[in-house]
C-alpha cells in the first residue's frame, strides 16, 4: 500500500460510518499528508435482521467480513464499538488502539413517559439486549419487554410507530448520530450497568503493520484502555459473549480503578453484583478477580441456564 493512504473497512450502518468518519478525521488531524479512504461493506449481522440477536448467536457477527478484508490487504484498519468486539482475534490481527470513551450509559427514550419509574404498570419496553432486559425487569418486574432490532434510526422509528411505550438504547450511539434530543432521560449506571466497552471505539489492524500502527498511535486513550481491559477481562473470564445478561463497568480515580460487575437472568429474578478495587495497572487481574467472585456467588448456574435456551 502506498505510504500515505489508510483504508478503513466499515459496516454501512449510520453509527459504523460515523465511527469510521471519526477515526478518519482524527487521523487526518494528526497526519496532514495522509489520505484516509472508507471501504463500506455488509456483514452477516447486518443481513440477518429478522431474528432476535440472542438467537442468531455466533461471536463476531458484525466483524468477520471486515477482518477478512484486512487479512486480504483490501483494507488496513477496522473501527469497532468495543462492546461488539469478540474476545479473540484471527491470527495476524489485533486491537491496536482504544479511543477515548463517550457516554457509557444506557438511555431511556419515550414519547410519553419521563423515565423507567414513570412508566405505567405493564408498559411495553423495547430492547434486544438481555443485559438491559434483566436490569429493567429487576427494577420493574411488571414491565413487558419486547424485542427491538435494527440500527438506531430503525429502532426510533418503531418507537414512533407506537409499537412500544419506551425503548432503551446506548446514549453514545444517539449522541454520535446527533440524536441526543431524542434521549428522554439517562439511566444511571447504578440502575443499568453498561455492557463491557460500551461507548468506546477500538481500532483493529494487522499486528505486523508497523506503518499503520505508528499512524494510529496518537489516537490511543490510556485511561479508556485500562477501563475496557478490566471490563473485558471480567466478561472473558465468565465466558460471556455479547448476548448475555452481563454488565461490567470500570471507573478510574487517580491511579485507582473500581470495577463493578453484574450477572443476571433475562427476567431479572436473579441478579448478582460485585465490585473490585485496585491499581489501574492491574486492570486485567481486577477483571478476573471480579469474575471469580461472581462465579463463587453462583454466576455459572445463571449463565448456563441462559445459554441452554
Ligand atoms: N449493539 C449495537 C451497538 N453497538 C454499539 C452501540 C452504541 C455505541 C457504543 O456503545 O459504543 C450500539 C447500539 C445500542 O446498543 O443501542
Amino acid at each position: 500500500m502506498s505510504q500515505n493512504v489508510i483504508r478503513i473497512a466499515t459496516r454501512k450502518s449510520p453509527l459504523a460510518l460515523w465511527q469510521a468518519e471519526f477515526v478518519k478525521a482524527e487521523l487526518e488531524k494528526f497526519h496532514a499528508d495522509l489520505t484516509v479512504e472508507l471501504l463500506p461493506m455488509s456483514t452477516k449481522g447486518d443481513i440477518i435482521l429478522d431474528t432476535p440477536l440472542a438467537k442468531v448467536g455466533g461471536k463476531g457477527l458484525f466483524v468477520k467480513e471486515l477482518e477478512v478484508a484486512m487479512l486480504e490487504d483490501r483494507a488496513d484498519i477496522a473501527v469497532h464499538s468495543m462492546k461488539d468486539v469478540p474476545v479473540d482475534f484471527p491470527e495476524g490481527l489485533g486491537l491496536e488502539i482504544i479511543c477515548e470513551r463517550e457516554d457509557p450509559r444506557d438511555a431511556f427514550v419515550s414519547n410519553s413517559y419521563k423515565s423507567i419509574s414513570d412508566l405505567p404498570q405493564g408498559a411495553i419496553v423495547g430492547t434486544s439486549s438481555l443485559r438491559r432486559q434483566c436490569q429493567i425487569r429487576g427494577l420493574r418486574p411488571d414491565l413487558e419487554i419486547r424485542d427491538l432490532r435494527g440500527n438506531v434510526g430503525t429502532r426510533l422509528g418503531k418507537l414512533d410507530a407506537g409499537n412500544y411505550d419506551a425503548i432503551i438504547l446506548a446514549a453514545a450511539g444517539l449522541k454520535r448520530l446527533k440524536l441526543e434530543e431524542r434521549i428522554t432521560s439517562f439511566i444511571s449506571t447504578e440502575d443499568s450497568l453498561p455492557a463491557n466497552g460500551q461507548g468506546a471505539v477500538g481500532i483493529e489492524c494487522r499486528i505486523d503493520d508497523a506503518r499503520v500502527k505508528a499512524l494510529l498511535a496518537p489516537l490511543e486513550h490510556t485511561e479508556t484502555r485500562y477501563r475496557v481491559i478490566a471490563e473485558r477481562a471480567m466478561n472473558t473470564h465468565l465466558e460471556g459473549g455479547c448476548q448475555v445478561p452481563i454488565g461490567a463497568y470500570a471507573e478510574i480515580d487517580g491511579d485507582t480503578l473500581t470495577l463493578r460487575g453484574l450477572v443476571g437472568n433475562p427476567d431479572g429474578s436473579k441478579i448478582l453484583v460485585g465490585t473490585t478495587v485496585g491499581p489501574k495497572t492491574d486492570a486485567k487481574e481486577l477483571g478476573i478477580a471480579l469474575a471469580k467472585d461472581l462465579l463463587n456467588k453462583g454466576a455459572k448456574e445463571i449463565l448456563d441456564a441462559v445459554y441452554i435456551k
